[in-house]
């Protein structure tokens, strides 16, 4: 397929949650639009969403799962597909970078090119933003509220988490249930440093209405991902309280990587290309390897803010890591467009 005879790993043999509709793009001319595919790949379980890019011969289709995707294969590949004037659709898998690959139409700087992390990408890293007094304060402030809330905490993968404002589902990837939080407003203690934020980071305009707390025993880690661009709008802003850990960042397309030291009593604010174009991770390890030396880890806390998407929509650039077109944000956006008619 054009151009992708220099892209190594973009296809794989086994199911993956993605795949390439090798031979229908868009375009009038035996191809099909959007909404015809989402038509055609809907019906199916764990089905998200559809990615079409513009002179490219191919689409991409996204699934909840590898096994939603291959349930889906099996009963559209190699098959002809009567919404599609009969025509027979070939798909393949595709890995995440393929995905992001494809999906950026491949124009994606050659791997090798390392992210730079700087304001001009939208990382601001702020050492020492807190005093060790702030630090202990903030501290005292989180078992103060433990004692009146008693939760709820939730665990998440090997770490645990607590909201404020808004409660957000790791499941659907999205806000959830506004019971699930600790309170519907964020707590009174973090407002000075809120404003302490934005006064050092104008451009920044955080204003956050959720705030999550939360707490990695070592070894906790969080996978790479994007804060979804419809669930949150604008900045995110990092709090990093007790151990020093690594934040990996990862371009999806050409998996990049760059790592940025979070130390404690630091502020970390991501926003526009480093918030929406790439992925972070903290690895769910028990040591940092820094400057050759392996740097044990112990617990880490980190106080994260963010504002609560009320449109949930999103006109980035970086269609990999896009909600904006998924299915759960379409039917949500649907569903708030009817209440507003009514
Ligand atoms: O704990 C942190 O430093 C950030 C975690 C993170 O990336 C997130 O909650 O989305
Ligand atoms: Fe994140």
């Amino acid at each position: 397929m054009e151009g992708l005879q220099d892209a190594p790993d973009v296809f794989s043999d086994r199911p993956r949650k993605d795949m390439c509709l090798v031979n229908v793009g868009y375009g009038a001319v035996g191809g099909a639009t959007a909404a015809e595919l989402e038509r055609v790949f809907g019906r199916h379980a764990g089905f998200e969403r559809v990615v079409m890019v513009h002179g490219k011969p191919f689409s991409l289709v996204r699934f909840r799962s590898g096994d939603d995707a291959a349930a889906a294969h099996a009963a559209v590949h190699a098959r002809a597909c009567a919404e599609l004037r009969g025509k027979v659709l070939f798909l393949e898998y595709v890995t995440a970078q393929g995905f992001a690959r494809l999906a950026g139409g491949l124009g994606s700087p050659s791997a090798g090119d390392a992210p730079v992390l700087d304001a001009a990408h939208g990382v601001h890293y702020v050492p020492d933003f807190l005093s060790a007094d702030d630090e202990a304060l903030i501290m005292q402030r989180i078992r103060d509220d433990e004692r009146r809330e008693a939760g709820p905490w939730a665990q998440v993968q090997k770490r645990f988490v607590k909201h404020y404002g808004y409660a957000f589902d790791y499941r659907l990837k999205h806000i959830g249930d506004a019971s699930l939080t600790a309170s519907p407003q964020l707590p009174l203690w973090i407002l000075p440093f809120v404003d302490r934020i934005q006064a050092r980071l104008p451009a920044c305009a955080l204003a956050p209405d959720q705030l999550t707390v939360q707490r990695y025993p070592p070894g906790a880690g969080i996978s790479f991902h994007a804060d979804s661009h419809t669930a949150f709008a604008g900045a995110i802003a990092v709090l990093s309280l007790g151990t020093p850990v690594q934040m990996d960042f990862r371009d999806p397309a050409t998996r990049a990587q760059a790592t940025l030291d979070l130390c404690p009593r630091s502020l970390l604010v991501i926003v526009g290309e480093a918030r929406l174009g790439w992925e972070h991770a903290i690895r769910a390890r028990r040591s940092d390897l820094v400057d050759g030396h392996v740097r044990e880890r112990a617990e880490r806390w980190s106080i994260t803010l963010r504002t609560v998407g009320k449109t949930l929509s999103c006109d980035c650039p970086y269609p990999a890591l896009c909600d904006a077109d998924a299915k759960l944000v379409r039917d949500r956006r649907q569903a708030k467009e009817a209440c507003a008619n009514t």
